[in-house]
């Protein structure tokens, strides 16, 4: 069984064009093995920083991350990622080939890469697309094979950076439930970034919810809810209240109007 995550005391510091951006300061937070934790907060708050610091593509000023006993200093396949854009697959390889190569490199058997890769391409729903090449699938078919290839190696932490950000609502809403049953049946513990409150409820076991500037943790909440979540439940629209409120969801742009910095039902 994987072991705890713990991200102690984490503080991040960027020197830029601009001068001194503090993007992450005392983050501290553990994570029990299979849990689905969801990341919100608004633009600049530090979401990204943080997960690519649990990657280990980002040096921490101050703390440091454990995944059981060992503490992060590099990326690992223990912490795979999953990003936004639709053009992670390797263009010249098809999906099965894609699957197939990154269980070649992680050191399978080679009489096990080609089952285990068809086991995860019908998990993600793309049973009858093996042959295809990414440039011949959609987007939302594109991050299901991302999707797919990332657990086909079976990491410790799966970690997604707003995954389907870019994504129609329809599509977003098929793959969220998607991703729900898929996490129930492999138990993968999941990191998931957004900045929509409603995405982070129907996910997560807990959401962490961030302020910016710097960014800190404002609040951990809980989402004693069971799966399948539909929004329209009192219950739910009691949380999304809550997260509402907790988030600086407004600010004054240039022209004196208000902007709304994260998206409530998109
Ligand atoms: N490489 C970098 N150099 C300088 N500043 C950076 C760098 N990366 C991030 N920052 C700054 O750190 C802060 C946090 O950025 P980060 O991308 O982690 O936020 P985010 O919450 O993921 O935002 P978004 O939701 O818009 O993607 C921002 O103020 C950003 O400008």
């Amino acid at each position: 069984m994987a072991g705890r995550m713990k991200v102690e005391h984490l503080w991040v510091r960027f020197t830029g064009e601009h001068g001194e951006v503090q993007a992450l300061e005392d983050i501290d937070f553990s994570v029990e093995p299979g849990e689905f934790i969801t990341v919100l907060g608004p633009s600049g708050c530090g979401k990204s920083t943080l997960i690519r610091s649990i990657a280990g593509f980002q040096k921490p000023e101050k703390g440091r991350i454990l995944v059981g006993e060992r503490e992060v200093s590099d990326p690992g396949p223990d912490r795979l990622m999953v990003f936004q854009e639709f053009d992670q697959l390797f263009p010249w390889r098809t999906v099965l080939g894609n699957l197939t190569y990154a269980l070649k490199v992680k050191g399978v058997a080679k009489a096990e890469r080609e089952e285990t890769a068809r086991r995860f391409i019908r998990m993600v729903g793309l049973e009858g697309f093996e042959k295809a090449f990414p440039h011949q699938l959609s987007g939302g078919m594109k991050q299901r094979g991302a999707i797919a290839r990332s657990l086909a190696l079976n990491p410790e932490i799966l970690l997604m950076d707003e995954p389907f950000g870019s994504l129609d609502a329809q599509t977003r809403a098929i793959l969220q439930a998607e991703l729900v049953r898929i996490w129930q049946d492999v138990g993968s513990t999941i990191i998931f970034i957004t900045h929509n409150i409603q995405e982070a409820i129907l996910l997560g076991d807990r959401v962490i919810v961030m302020g910016t500037r710097p960014g800190t943790i404002k609040k951990i909440v809980p989402v004693p809810l069971p799966r399948p979540r539909l929004p329209e439940t009192p219950e739910f629209m009691a949380l999304w209240h809550e997260l509402y409120s907790q988030l600086e969801v407004h600010r004054f742009g240039e022209n004196g109007k208000v902007e709304s910095l994260v998206s409530g039902k998109d």
